[in-house]
């Protein structure tokens, strides 16, 4: 479970371009929930997820995981808890390295889910066995180069990379933003089954307000660094798409 008490963040304060970007936000996320985010630009969606993250400190208020207080801990110590995928398919992944060795990266920096750390034919086939279950061909192309993969076949291997090692929680800043439909389409439905498939907790940035109606078992919407809106269970999944286009009327 996340736990967000009171939380404030002002960006540039007492100077004339100060923004309160974050403004008192108590927030409690249960363990397996997948949160939606919406909300116009700016009003404080991903410096939201940055704050859960640890990229940014709140100026007052707690964030605890799972019953710790994580307020104060670095981003890279939150790491055992969090992964994250950025709107940009190049981050994440190293573009020269093969997929293989992608992986292999992975697996050394945390220890993987399903997946034992190593060098070996094993490893290569424990890999392709991940992969194929993307359903895009990849196990074939696992000495490929990620560089030379298309955008949405990246996002789809930094899911799987990301949602493989120890983490419970999983961060979405517009993941698909970036991409074609048909990518994207596949690139949600990827985060989906592994968010059901390792029972995470799912935070989810979106403008794409199908996806936002599609995904997800809670959703809000953000105005200047609040939530205006909070739907979960029956709720949300009662509402219609027009009611989701209404809130941005
Ligand atoms: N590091 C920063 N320094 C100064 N201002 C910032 C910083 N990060 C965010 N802001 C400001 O805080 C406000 C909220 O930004 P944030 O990126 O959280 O919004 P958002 O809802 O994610 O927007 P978008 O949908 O456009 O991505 C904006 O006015 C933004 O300019």
């Amino acid at each position: 479970m996340i736990t967000i008490t009171d939380v404030h963040k002002t960006f540039n304060k007492g100077k004339a371009n100060q923004v309160n970007a974050v403004n008192g936000i108590t927030l409690e996320i249960k363990d397996g929930e997948f949160l939606v985010i919406v909300g116009s630009n700016g009003s404080g969606k991903t410096t939201l997820l940055n704050l859960i993250a640890g990229s940014v400190s709140p100026d007052n208020g707690t964030i605890s995981i799972d019953g710790n207080d994580v307020t104060n801990m670095p981003d890279y110590k939150r790491s055992r808890w969090i992964a994250r995928v950025f709107q940009n398919p190049l981050s994440g992944t190293a573009p020269d390295l093969s997929i293989l060795d992608n992986f292999r990266l992975a697996s050394i920096r945390t220890k993987r889910k399903g997946l034992s750390v190593g060098v070996n034919d094993a490893f290569k086939k424990q890999v392709q066995e991940k992969v194929a279950g993307l359903g895009m061909g990849l196990q074939d192309k696992i000495d490929q180069p990620m560089g030379t993969l298309s955008g949405g076949q990246r996002q789809a291997l930094t899911l799987l990379m990301s949602v493989m090692d120890s983490c419970k929680v999983l961060l979405l800043d517009e993941p698909t933003a970036a991409l074609d439909p048909r990518s994207a389409d596949v690139v949600m439905r990827t985060a989906d089954t592994l968010i059901r498939e390792f029972n995470l907790t799912a935070v989810f940035i979106t403008h794409n307000l199908k996806d936002a109606f599609n995904y997800g078992t809670r959703i809000i919407q953000m105005g200047e660094g609040l939530i205006i809106n909070d739907l979960s269970g029956t709720d949300k999944a009662s509402l219609k798409q027009n009611d989701l286009f209404d809130w941005f009327a």
